[in-house]
């Protein structure tokens, strides 16, 4: 009986209530939902690259979002297989949801299960008392004087990031993929984050962390079916096996932590955020504990790493297409550091470089979509939503609407950001409410000390070889990354 009303009654009797609130949908299938549908509307819309730099792409990353709502209005219901989905794009009531109702909201089985064997239980995918303990533990590694001291790390790095790419120049090339490089500046930024010296074995860490992810999402690409986590799978064993690698990897590195503080070669265990965790772990009543240790540092790595890489990715493709930009951007760069590295103070006076950071969040968030479930009953505006629904929030498609930002929704115009005063709740790349993005302040830091070098080195043109096709895997990517032609400034 359990078994029907879990995937049956319960589902229907959600459909019912909601029906009778005037919130419709497409017809579910049984036990799939719309998932058949969905998935070959996105395969279809992304089967072509676009024909020119055009950054109208809800059609094309959320189809489903486009038929559907042009069908049933802005509200209508959905299903992930069994778990059916409330998609809102009403900003007061997104606002609402996720700043009143976090404490009994959350991620979804589903989502648990998808990630669990690479992120297990961190902050990223963990709910209720444990999510707000994680949280207050977390957070103070990302404010203040800690978030500052980080500083010093981005510009080191970015510093090797430049000499790369002039290298690559001078031995003969005049276009490359920035996103590579991109993506490999940011791992490394987060690896001495979190560990410091020990970046370097942090850093191998997490290139088998991201082939795990990987394997992960390839094993897992039918869990909306009920029964299907113990079907027999082909990536399981390479799954357990790369699991265990990168664990004793990270054994190793805490090991080291101990030992060094056991034998009085040292007084803590480190001001990373390793060192935090460790701190908490070994406190009297600590409640962490090794593995908890290991799920936070894996989902830092995660939740860190490649949505700031694609900010930056995005960001260059955008400048390299509107020159205008890059100039106004250089010249602010020039008036305010004067030639050297950006200081922290400095960063708060490039007002031009975050109205363009702004605008690219808004155009290519790297979160395309928020989905909440939620646990308990609720009254969320007119509307009540019933424990077991999800929550969708469509982030793309909200930062395109041109109901919210005018007609001028689909283009490259950072000067809307230029007045503070906008509506709350239109523009969330962080998601908002006590649930945010914890790294928010770490990954703005991050983002402008790296455009800000880099702007000051290089100018840079779109290269004939750039295919525009923006692609959905967990984030919003460039299929074929971002081909650039460069030109060293000080040459
Ligand atoms: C441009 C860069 C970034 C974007 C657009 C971004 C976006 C987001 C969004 C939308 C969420 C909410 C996800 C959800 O609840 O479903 C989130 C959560 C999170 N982000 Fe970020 N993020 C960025 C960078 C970072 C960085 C640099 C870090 C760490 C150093 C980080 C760590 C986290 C963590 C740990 C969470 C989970 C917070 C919680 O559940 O309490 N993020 N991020």
């Amino acid at each position: 009986y359990e078994t029907i009303s879990c995937y049956w009654f319960t589902p229907m009797s959600i459909r019912k209530m909601m029906e009778q609130q005037g919130v419709h949908g497409p017809k579910p299938s049984f036990l799939i939902g719309n998932i058949i549908e969905m998935s070959s509307l996105v395969s279809k819309a992304v089967s072509e690259d676009m024909k020119t730099i055009s950054h109208d792409i809800v059609a094309r990353i959320l189809p489903h979002f486009v038929l559907w709502s042009n069908q049933y209005g802005k509200r209508f219901l959905y299903w992930n297989g069994i778990e059916p989905r409330l998609c809102l794009t009403d900003t007061a009531l997104i606002k609402e949801f996720l700043s009143k109702h976090n404490s009994i909201s959350g991620k979804s089985w589903q989502q648990q299960q998808g990630s669990k064997h690479f992120i297990g239980k961190g902050l990223l995918m963990v709910n209720g008392e444990d999510w707000h303990h994680q949280r207050h533990m977390v957070a103070p590694a990302f404010m203040g004087e800690r978030l500052k001291g980080y500083g010093g790390y981005m510009v080191e790095c970015t510093k090797d990031m430049v000499q790369s790419l002039k290298n690559a120049l001078e031995g003969g090339e005049s276009e490359v993929e920035i996103g590579e490089y991109l993506t490999e500046l940011t791992a490394d930024i987060i690896s001495r984050t979190e560990f410091g010296t020990s970046y370097k074995k942090g850093k191998q860490i997490f290139y088998l962390l991201t082939q795990l992810q990987t394997r992960c999402a390839q094993s897992t690409r039918h869990l909306f079916l009920p029964g299907s986590r113990f079907f027999p799978n082909k990536y399981n064993r390479e799954i357990k096996s790369m699991k265990k690698e990168v664990e004793k990897l990270l054994k190793e590195i805490i090991k080291g932590r101990e030992d060094c503080v056991e034998m009085g070669r040292s007084n803590s265990y480190g001001n990373d955020l390793l060192g935090i965790l460790l701190d908490e772990m070994k406190k009297e009543g600590g409640s962490l504990n090794l593995q908890l240790v290991m799920d936070e540092c894996k989902t830092f790595f995660f939740a860190g790493h490649e949505t700031t890489a694609l900010l930056l990715t995005w960001t260059v493709m955008l400048l390299a297409s509107n020159p205008h930009w890059q100039d106004k951007v250089r010249a602010e760069v020039k008036e305010i550091c004067k030639g050297e590295t950006p200081s922290l103070d400095q960063l708060s006076k490039l007002t031009v470089l975050q109205m363009v950071i702004n605008e690219s969040m808004r155009l290519y968030p790297p979160a395309t979509v928020l989905p909440r479930m939620v646990f308990k009953d609720i009254v969320l505006g007119d509307l009540h939503i019933p424990k077991g629904l999800s929550i969708w929030i469509p982030v793309l498609a909200i930062h395109h609407s041109e109901e919210l930002w005018g007609e001028d929704a689909n283009e490259f115009n950072p000067e809307r950001f230029a007045s503070k005063s906008f509506i709350p709740g239109r523009f969330i790349p962080f998601a908002s409410g006590p649930r945010n993005c914890v790294g928010q302040s770490f990954a703005i830091m991050e983002a402008k000390i790296i455009l800000a070098m880099f702007i000051s080195q290089f100018s840079f043109t779109i290269s004939e070889s750039y295919r525009h096709a923006p692609v959905v895997v967990l984030t919003i990517k460039p299929k074929y990354g971002v081909q650039v032609c460069l030109k060293p400034l000080d040459a």
